[in-house]
């Protein structure tokens, strides 16, 4: 994915004069149920969400598996039904707006498998363009190149030619995440993007996002299940706890507040609220004195916690075991079946009987 590209031009005098960003007004989601009776019921999976999304930010959707967040995305987009309170988009009610208008100005990616038949990757992508073209659906020069755009700025460029039938997902998750930038709308909404990328990629496509949103002035909401790299990039995040309530605020909010460790700390997973990451929880059988450059104790310490050891303070008197780094990846072990070993491989087999 590159930022050096060619953008096509934005309508931005025409998105002057409206209010700008997603909001939502005591919005209640959820499904409708039907009894044996015939006897329809709602039951709401969130409720009295008074969000909001603005434009020129990413904003990002947290919260457990089973939290809600597909449900509000499918919502946001009209796909479902609010069972209370309104959605606008732009100001305008979604409820109130017309299928050819919304498709102007909101663009989804679901995780609905998408069956692309005999389409070219170009060709699939060309589909966003369908709600800016004429009744014939003819793409003009202009089409052409803000598809050619599209599938640039999510690093598929190399594909357009391609069956899409032939993709693998995470080529295929970009080539419909080119689509809906192809559709060249005011709102994004993505449905955990990011899954099927690989590291590099999520980083990219994450990033990418959140600079659409900035240079292009859009309002792009994102659920993912990547903590850290949403809590590291996000402008504004919606936290869906374990009580389902929504918590909303910029990351560092929802980390001071402790938002984010409620709704994800576990039994074996705990959330540093200062270096904002998750780590292991383990209990230590054991300290160890360590004596290594600080360049090598940050993966020595972390080599022994997976071991259940942990690094003694200056002058532990506990600390009766001691590793010594003799450069390269050698080390000398003082404890129970003290030895010098070449690696940390053989160092984490060394300790584990301390
Ligand atoms: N079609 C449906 N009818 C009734 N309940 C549903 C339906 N789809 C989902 N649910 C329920 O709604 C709740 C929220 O599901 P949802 O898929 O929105 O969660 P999620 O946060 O996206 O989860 P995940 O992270 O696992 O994808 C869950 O309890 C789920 O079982």
């Amino acid at each position: 994915m590159t930022d050096t590209m060619t953008e096509p031009a934005t309508d931005t005098a025409d998105r002057q004069d409206r209010p700008e960003g997603l909001a939502t007004e005591g919005l209640a989601v959820g499904y409708r149920t039907r009894s044996a009776r015939g006897r329809g019921a709602n039951r709401a999976v969130l409720s009295g969400l008074d969000l909001e999304a603005r434009a020129g930010e990413l904003t990002v959707l947290l919260g457990p598996n089973g939290a809600g967040k597909s449900t509000l995305l499918r919502t946001l987009c009209g796909l479902l039904p609010s069972l209370e309170g309104r959605v606008r988009i732009g100001g305008a009610d979604l409820a109130r707006t017309s299928p050819t208008a919304l498709a102007r100005r909101l663009a989804v990616v679901l995780t609905d498998r998408v069956d692309p038949g005999l389409l070219s990757v170009r060709e699939l992508a060309g589909l966003g363009r369908h709600p800016h073209t004429g009744f014939t659906g003819r793409l003009t020069d202009a089409d052409h190149a803000v598809v050619e755009w599209s599938l640039k700025a999510v690093g598929a460029g190399h594909l357009a030619d391609r069956p899409a039938a032939e993709l693998s997902d995470g080529e295929r998750q970009r080539v419909l995440t080119a689509r809906a930038l192809a559709q060249e709308p005011e709102v994004v909404l993505l449905d955990e993007p990011t899954a099927f990328l690989d590291v590099p990629s999520r980083v990219a496509l994450t990033v990418l996002l959140r600079d659409l949103a900035r240079d292009k002035g859009l309002t792009v909401v994102v659920s993912t299940h990547d903590l850290e790299l949403a809590l590291r990039v996000a402008d504004a995040v919606w936290l869906v706890d374990r009580d389902r309530h929504v918590h909303a605020g910029a990351p560092e909010d929802l980390i001071r507040s402790g938002a984010v460790a409620d709704a994800f700390d576990a039994d074996h997973l705990a959330f540093d609220p200062v270096s904002g990451t998750f780590g292991l929880r383990r209990t230590a059988r054991a300290a160890v004195a360590v004596d290594a450059p600080a360049d090598v104790l940050p993966l020595l310490e972390r080599a022994l916690a997976r071991e259940g050891l942990t690094v003694a303070g200056p002058g532990d008197p506990t600390a009766d075991r001691q590793v010594t780094w003799n450069g390269g990846d050698r080390f000398t072990l003082t404890g129970p079946g003290g030895a010098v070993v070449h690696s940390f491989h053989e160092l984490t087999r060394a300790v584990r009987t301390w």
